[in-house]
């Protein structure tokens, strides 16, 4: 399983450990960074023969202050994934409860929201991101439209306002938009056709307290978007030529300067919205895949926690059954499926009950990772796993390994996408 000997198992099964708030500190001195990385990982690349420019840590100087960080050699805000000893232990329900959880669902959602003129394409963009980077669309015309088909008490307010080419009050909106985020077992959000005037974004804000990450602005010229969507053939009430007009017109009184607003923030990322909808996606494709990124060192943190925690339904959740492995533990053989790894979380089990062990938690922190994408469905992360174990061989004791974990994206039964992991690679860092 990649966590290291029975003894160490035992910390891990005796304590849960909790992930810290992490805040990064802008580095400053690269040259006295790479003279004390040196001192702590004893990476020949970074020794000064290898020269500054071909360290690992010197173009990225937060893996640098992680590294530091980790090590306690300079003032220190957090890492990437640290972990609080004395955590409280979790109980057999709690640990079942974290498992049933969606991997990556959080009470800090990501939102972006998508805006640009009545038929600039932010459905068919929507609909693209949805498919390769497992976002949830939420439109908040189609919302509405829902709210009228379901025969609400506000269905007919709504009808009327959307055939006038109006926008329909923000508490309803934010309402639906709010209801529908809440019963989406996901972190990512595309809200679509929305904020669409100021008091929309106020709204929000004030109720969901809620940021966006970024705004998604598909910009095109009128003639265009007339264009398109009086071929769209989808029966919308309101497209028609004389609807389209008033669409057109509170677009630019309204959410232009929304728009704007967001463009002081220096939020707004503007695509060109003429070209085929192939081009226009490959101009949004860069701006979605460090989340991808992000998601997979997400995963690959919840994997440790879970190591260092004793937790196999978490372990067995983000492993695909067949994962591969190469670690010390298998003697030089690949070992396939989860049976070999289950091992020291059952012995980590029966060693903490026979003892009645309440020690420290071991202590999981991830120096220097890289994040490989393969396509959007797949990605390799490599780190050095330094793990501070408070009882073996002597209280304490730091193990440094470097680790390689590959991850394949698949969509499950619900048709949601999820991280499983096929294949790792850990092998003892050398210490000098
Ligand atoms: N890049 C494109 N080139 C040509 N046609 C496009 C392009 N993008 C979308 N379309 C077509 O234009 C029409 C409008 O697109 P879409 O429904 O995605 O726009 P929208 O911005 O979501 O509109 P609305 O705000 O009215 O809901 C659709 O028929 C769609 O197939
Ligand atoms: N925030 C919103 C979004 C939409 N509406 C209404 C008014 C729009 O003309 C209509 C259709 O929206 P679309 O599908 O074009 O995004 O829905 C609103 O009032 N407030």
């Amino acid at each position: 399983m990649g966590g290291g000997s029975a003894r160490s198992a035992l910390t891990l099964a005796s304590r849960t450990l909790r992930t810290r708030c992490v805040t990064y500190l802008p580095a400053t001195s690269a040259s006295l960074q790479l003279l004390e990385a040196k001192s702590l990982t004893g990476r020949p690349e970074n020794g000064s023969s290898s020269g500054g420019d071909q360290h690992i840590f010197s173009k990225d100087s937060w893996q640098t202050l992680l590294t530091f960080a980790a090590a306690g050699l300079m003032a220190f805000t957090g890492s990437s994934f640290s972990v609080a000893a004395g955590a409280p232990v979790l109980t057999e329900d709690e640990t079942a409860e974290n498992a049933g959880r969606a991997s990556f669902k959080s009470t800090n959602p990501r939102v972006i929201f998508v805006l640009g003129g009545p038929g600039s394409g932010k459905g068919t963009q929507c609909a693209k991101i949805v498919d390769s980077y497992g976002f949830v669309h939420l439109s908040a015309g189609d919302l509405l439209r829902a709210e009228i088909n379901s025969g609400s008490e506000n269905g007919t307010m709504i009808q009327n306002t959307i055939k006038e080419g109006k926008i329909v009050p923000s508490e309803v909106t934010v309402r639906l938009l709010q209801k529908a985020m809440e019963e989406c077992n996901s972190n990512n959000f595309l809200i679509d056709g929305f904020p669409r005037n100021e008091e929309n974004r106020a709204v929000f804000e004030h109720v969901t307290g809620i940021e966006p990450e970024f705004i998604l602005f598909f910009d095109c010229p009128e003639e265009e978007m007339e264009k398109r969507i009086l071929s769209r053939n989808q029966g919308r009430e309101d497209d028609n030529l004389e609807t389209i007009r008033k669409r057109f017109k509170v677009f630019l009184d309204s959410t232009v300067p929304v728009v704007n607003h967001y463009e002081t923030t220096g939020k707004v990322r503007k695509i060109n919205a003429t070209r085929s909808v192939d081009d226009v996606f490959d101009m949004v494709q860069p701006l979605f895949k460090h989340f991808v990124q992000d998601d997979l060192l997400w995963a690959t943190e919840e994997l440790l926690r879970g190591i260092d925690t004793g937790d196999y339904s978490t372990y067995q959740r983000l492993c695909h059954p067949k994962l591969t492995a190469f670690e010390p533990e298998a003697q030089g053989q690949l070992v396939e499926g989860l049976d070999f790894h289950k091992f020291y979380f059952d012995l980590g089990k029966a060693l903490k009950s026979s003892s009645g062990t309440h020690g420290p938690a071991v202590q999981s922190t991830i120096v220097a990772p890289k994040v490989v994408l393969l396509g959007t469905n797949a990605g390799v992360v490599t780190y050095t796993r330094l793990q501070q174990i408070p009882s073996s061989p002597k209280a304490g004791h730091t193990s440094a390994h470097n680790e390689t974990r590959v991850w394949e994206r698949q969509k499950n039964d619900a048709g949601e996408w999820e991280w499983k992991h096929i294949h790792f690679h850990r092998s003892a860092a050398p210490t000098t």
